[in-house]
């Protein structure tokens, strides 16, 4: 049976004992399926999902989760989360058969055939299963994602909360990821904090950009695109007029392509000299950005 789980944010607020405003009136709606949180180093992602998951207390504001208060009382979300750092650190020398009952009894999995059970069913469904001999830290990138995802999903979590998940993959393991990721996300609420718009171009159905603990757009990505058609151009110039353009246009991102210097501007209508393109999610995330620095 597929049941619908939310998680319910409404005007977070968090500032750190320094003063510091990590939150700035936060509020979202999230539901099964992969939720991409975008934005810059420093942005406040990390407070926002330490938050969410109860690991510290917000300032003012609210979270349910299921309609659950979180704030008050954390231990539901606790029991229903599975975790997905982007790196686990120094493996112990342990097989990935040991290592994954080692954490399913942390996670309170006490009965030995159900823990049996968990184990073999999700190695089998992330590919270990024939590895479940091998030490974890002989693994490549790829398996210790996966490996990582097979954890993440002991205990049969409602929400994961996922931190920067293709950091080092390469394109194979990565797309392996993402299917893995994609296709576990249609029962439980899946959250990808991540500063790579790629991993939210290939992976989110919704997602949200956020900078100095603020939000700044959130949006379906195909349709937050699609508000940028017939916005987008670009010109090569030279480096010496960049600054011109800067002051005269809302230029959101400039790349050297074969040595020669080629900017991207956001316009209503065609600037002299340069050429239409079609949008796409970058555009999206570096127009939001330049219009809230
Ligand atoms: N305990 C704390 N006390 C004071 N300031 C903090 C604390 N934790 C984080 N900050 C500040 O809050 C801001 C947001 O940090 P946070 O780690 O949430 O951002 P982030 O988007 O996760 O960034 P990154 O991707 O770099 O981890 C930063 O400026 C950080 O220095």
């Amino acid at each position: 049976m597929n049941i619908m789980n939310t998680l319910k944010i409404d005007n977070l607020n968090l500032t750190y004992k320094n003063g510091y405003n990590a939150i700035n009136g936060i509020s979202l709606e999230i539901k099964n399926g992969m939720f991409g949180l975008l934005g810059p180093n420093g942005a406040g992602k990390s407070s926002l999902m330490k938050t969410i998951v109860g690991l510290q207390k917000p300032t003012s504001g609210s979270i349910t989760f299921n309609d659950i208060n979180v704030v008050e009382d954390a231990d539901y979300i606790k029991k229903n989360l599975g975790f997905l750092p982007q790196d686990f650190g120094v493996y112990p020398k342990v097989n990935a058969y040991d290592l994954l009952n080692h954490i399913a009894i942390l996670k309170g999995i006490n009965n030995k055939s159900e823990r049996q059970k968990q184990i073999q069913y999700l190695l089998e469904k992330v590919n270990l299963w024939n590895f479940r001999d091998k030490e974890v830290h002989t693994f490549s990138g790829g398996m210790k994602q996966r490996f990582g995802v097979a954890q993440a999903l002991l205990g049969d979590p409602k929400i994961i909360i996922v931190d920067e998940p293709t950091a080092g993959l390469d394109p194979e393991e990565r797309n392996r990821f993402n299917t893995l990721l994609s296709d576990i996300s249609s029962e439980v609420v899946v959250i990808l904090s991540t500063h790579l718009v790629e991993d939210v171009k290939n992976l989110c159905s919704e997602m949200t950009v956020m900078n100095r603990g603020r939000i700044l757009k959130t949006g379906k990505p195909k349709e937050l695109i699609k508000e940028l058609e017939g916005k987008i151009w670009s010109k090569s110039i030279a480096n010496e007029d960049l600054e011109m353009y800067q002051s005269n246009l809302n230029v959101i991102s400039q790349q050297l392509i074969e040595r020669q210097l080629q900017i991207t501007v956001v316009a209503p209508s065609q600037p002299e000299g340069f050429s239409p393109i079609n949008p796409i999610l970058e555009h999206v995330y570096f127009n939001v950005l330049s219009q809230n620095s």
